[in-house]
């Protein structure tokens, strides 16, 4: 008999963010159902048919699917909500969310006992927790999609400086997927060697560089109003590490038991949702890690 092909629904797939992830999927070229589900069933149905007549050329297949459909899928994406508007914080987004993805949660019914819940809709580290309260799943099987984008960008702006390919420049952001995220300096690397290290970074202003990465979002959607094909395939390839139990090391968003609350850390992402790993910051990086923690906790406490 063969073996069943793994099923992946995105919540919000009708729009922007959510269409971009179901299309990287499908671009991937690895046996997987992808399940668009949208309150727009009209906007649903569109988006699904399309990326329906990609998946010709690719190794999955992509339909509409319903909230309880979802519920009983490995890997429940959820894009469904409010975006920022220009210069507004993503931590603004929570009082017109909140409520969105808890009836989400619930409207999916009884979750499929080993699924993993990937949030993805901002404000992404504090919809995590909520989404995990309200579904009663385990702590490491809801997780959020975090500051792997934000790390993606980092890796690109340093691969610009550097002249190295940015897959071979180990270095991340960490904390929040917001205003508090930081560049972990100091456990980043090149080649073995620590990244500070480096000579072609020598006359390079780090902190301008952070500041730009932590400010991408807003550049983006200042020029165009939303961002969506960088988060598409990075939440693509966090689902595919889940649904093949590929192990693969991201910055997701995570729930940390030292701050007891989500936060963004690099972690071992497999079918079991994530498992964090020993971190090595400078006493300056835990600071802002803490004052990350922080943030968040305080916000969460609010709902
Ligand atoms: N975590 C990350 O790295 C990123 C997160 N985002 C976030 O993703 C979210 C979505 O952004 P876009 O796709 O650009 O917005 P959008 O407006 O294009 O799409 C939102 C979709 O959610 C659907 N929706 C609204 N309420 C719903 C409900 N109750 N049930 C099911 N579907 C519902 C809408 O019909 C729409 O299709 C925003 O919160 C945005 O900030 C965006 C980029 C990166
Ligand atoms: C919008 C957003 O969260 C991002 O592009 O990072």
């Amino acid at each position: 008999m063969p073996l069943a092909v793994p099923k992946v629904a995105v919540i919000g797939g009708g729009g922007n963010v959510g269409s971009a992830i179901a299309f990287s999927l499908i671009a991937m070229k690895f046996p997987v159902t992808v399940l668009v589900v949208d309150i727009d069933d009209k906007l649903a149905m569109g988006q699904a048919l399309d990326i329906g007549d990609a998946a010709f050329l690719s190794s999955g297949t992509c339909r509409m699917g319903t909230f309880e459909e979802a519920g009983q899928c490995d890997v429940i994406i959820i894009t469904a909500g409010a975006r920022q508007r220009p210069n507004e914080p993503r931590s603004e987004l929570i009082g017109r969310n909140y409520s969105i993805i808890k009836s989400i949660v619930e409207k999916m019914g009884s979750i499929k006992k080993s699924s993993v819940i990937l949030m993805v809709t901002n404000p992404v580290d504090i919809l995590t927790d909520i989404a995990q309260k309200v579904s009663g799943l385990p702590r490491n099987q809801v997780i959020g999609s975090g500051t792997f984008l934000d790390s993606g960008r980092l890796r690109n702006e340093l691969s610009n400086v550097m002249g190295i390919a940015p897959s071979s420049i180990h270095s991340g952001m960490m904390g929040e997927h917001g205003d508090a995220q930081f560049a972990a300096w100091s456990m980043a690397s090149v080649g073995g060697t620590p990244l500070l290290e480096h000579p072609k970074l020598k006359n390079v202003n780090l902190d301008e560089l952070e500041k730009g990465v932590s400010r991408k979002a807003y550049e983006i959607i200042e020029a165009k109003g939303s961002t969506y094909y960088g988060v598409g395939m990075h939440v693509a390839h966090i689902a595919k590490s889940i649904l093949g139990d590929e192990c693969k090391v991201y910055p997701v968003c995570t729930y940390v038991d030292e701050y007891q609350c989500y936060l963004s850390v690099p972690a071992i992402v497999g079918s079991t949702g994530s498992s964090t790993l020993p971190l090595n910051l400078s006493d300056a990086e835990q600071e802002k890690l803490k004052s990350a923690a922080n943030k968040i906790k305080s916000l969460c406490d609010k709902y």
